[in-house]
């Protein structure tokens, strides 16, 4: 707890925007059962709170359809719960440590995922990187997707995992040993729409890999769709986004 910010001192924009990404976390939580990455409530989204040293995360435990905005919890870059207004008994996410240190070490991070979606995870269990062996992963990837290392939850170890892999990377989503996928973006939707996409590509190259050997695509060929996807794909930065 870092009981020297409290939320309702702070001044009135930083109080919207912790409102507003509040709403997202929340709004973005319920897309983790509607794909069936998660079950119970082992998976979990944060978003930082632009322009500030605070990033929002759920609470702990807590059921998917009992999470709303005025429970989504409040945390400075540390990972520490601010007065945020909620119960000082509600805990923040168990992984909250590891959302918090690719905050500090990744800026251009404003979203964070993580789920324990069944094929990513297998592949998390063996320590098997998933090929781009497909125009999607290329797509959306980049290459493969990396393998991170164990790390047991409960200090730095899982977030310098993730942060020491993915800077080795173009992927958004990482598969840390014998855990399970976390996914960045520069939000949450981002981050959500990376832990979808794992989770589906995973799917795929598992049966691949029952049918025969997947064909990694050429290098050349996979710079070619990374830039098409990241740059052309979909609608200009402008166009009005409902989320
Ligand atoms: O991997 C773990 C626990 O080992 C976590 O990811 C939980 O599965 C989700 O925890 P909360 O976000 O509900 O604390």
């Amino acid at each position: 707890m870092n009981p020297k910010i409290s939320l309702r001192e702070l001044d009135a924009t930083t109080q919207a925007a912790v409102a507003k990404t509040r709403e997202t976390v929340a709004r973005w939580h319920a897309e983790l059962p509607a794909n069936n990455l998660v079950v119970w409530t082992a998976g979990n989204v944060s978003q930082r709170v632009a322009g500030t040293e605070l990033f929002v995360i759920k609470p702990s435990g807590v059921r998917y359809d009992e999470l709303a905005a005025d429970n989504m919890v409040v945390c400075d870059l540390e990972g520490n719960k601010i007065a945020d207004g909620t119960a000082e008994t509600l805990r923040p996410s168990s992984d909250t440590a590891a959302h918090a240190y690719v905050y500090r070490h990744l800026p251009q991070v404003g979203g964070v995922v993580h789920t324990h979606s069944p094929y990513a995870t297998a592949f998390a269990a063996v320590y098997q990187p998933i090929p781009c062996v497909l125009t999607m992963i290329a797509d959306e990837f980049g290459g493969e997707i990396p393998v991170g290392p164990f790390a047991i939850i409960g200090d730095d170890s899982i977030g310098r995992g993730i942060v020491e892999t993915l800077r080795e990377s173009r992927s958004p989503a990482v598969l840390m040993g014998n855990h399970g996928p976390f996914t960045v973006g520069k939000d949450a939707k981002a981050a959500v729409k990376a832990a979808v996409m794992v989770e589906e590509i995973a799917k795929t190259v598992t049966f691949a890999k029952s049918l025969g050997t997947p064909r990694p695509i050429d290098p050349a060929a996979v710079d070619a769709l990374w830039q098409r996807y990241q740059n052309v794909y979909g609608q200009p930065e402008n166009y009005p986004d409902p989320n």
